[in-house]
């Protein structure tokens, strides 16, 4: 699954809240998407899957357009874990997550016992199966994350849009998820805050501030102290850590600044 996006430009009102945003997500690559509060990221986002309609620009799948896509198909090609985790009536979690099974059947087909294992395997995968017949709607936030990620997960598209995936999660969850995810082997487009989190799971990254991408690359290409001032004016420290390899990025306070 490819992903080009190009010229993406929305507003809500007057002003542009994403501004000729391009980028680009290869098959198999984990792209993040990082950036300030309200710098549009979920607006990206939501122009991808289709929650909005772009006012201009291009955005394609594997070459066709999925702005012209049917909804069923674009679906089966990619699965969505958003923000906003309310659902409008009370199901049960097992129910929720065999929501993701219907881009695979027709009008009026039920689960047969393949579906079933697949939502049981999905919740499994997120410490939710002893959870299953549990209503949704009395979870707690982070529960109810891992209810809508084990549903991206039964759909089985081999691209998926996580935006802000880890935000209820404890660290254990936040880690397992992306661990999990990164096992799965299909293309990821993510949102996420946690800068640390981004080095360490992340392929590439793109950086958006006041709606516009202003930089991209690998984490080591965009996560410098330098640019992390610039995009958060946050002083911080960087280093390879020892361990993983990876970026590891320490904020420091006010008291500390003058010595990094
Ligand atoms: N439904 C809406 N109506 C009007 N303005 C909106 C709406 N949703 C978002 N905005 C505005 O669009 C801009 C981009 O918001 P968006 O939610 O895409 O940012 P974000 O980078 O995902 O933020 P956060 O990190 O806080 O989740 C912000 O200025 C926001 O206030």
């Amino acid at each position: 699954m490819r992903l080009h996006v190009e010229g993406l430009t929305y507003s809500y009102g007057e002003k542009d809240a994403v501004d000729q945003v391009s980028l680009q997500v290869e098959r198999g690559e984990f792209v993040g998407l990082i950036g300030p509060n309200g710098s549009g990221k979920s607006t990206v986002l939501k122009n991808i899957y289709r929650g909005l309609t772009p006012d201009r620009g291009s955005i394609k799948l594997d070459g066709e357009n999925l702005l012209t896509m049917p909804y069923k198909k674009s679906a089966l090609k990619m699965a969505v874990v958003g923000q906003e985790n309310e659902v409008p009536f009370d199901f049960l979690v097992e129910e929720i997550v065999a929501m993701g099974r219907s881009p695979h059947k027709k009008l009026f087909d039920i689960d047969n016992v393949h579906d079933k294992e697949i939502v049981h395997h999905a919740l499994e995968h997120m410490g939710m199966a002893h959870m299953a017949k549990r209503s949704y709607l009395n979870l707690s936030g982070g529960e109810k994350q891992r209810v809508l990620i084990a549903r991206a997960i039964a759909q089985e598209s081999d691209f998926l849009i996580l935006d802000e995936p880890t935000n209820h999660l404890d660290i254990s969850y936040q880690m397992q998820i992306f661990d999990f995810i990164k096992r799965l082997n299909v293309t990821v487009l993510s949102a996420i805050h946690d800068l640390n989190l981004a080095a360490l799971y992340c392929d590439r990254l793109y950086v958006l501030k006041n709606g516009k991408i202003v930089l991209q690359g690998t984490p080591e290409e965009v996560l410098t102290a330098e640019h992390i001032y610039e995009v958060y004016g946050v002083k911080s420290s960087v280093s390879i850590h020892p361990v993983t390899g990876k970026l590891a990025i320490t904020y420091l306070p006010e008291a500390l600044q003058n010595i990094a």
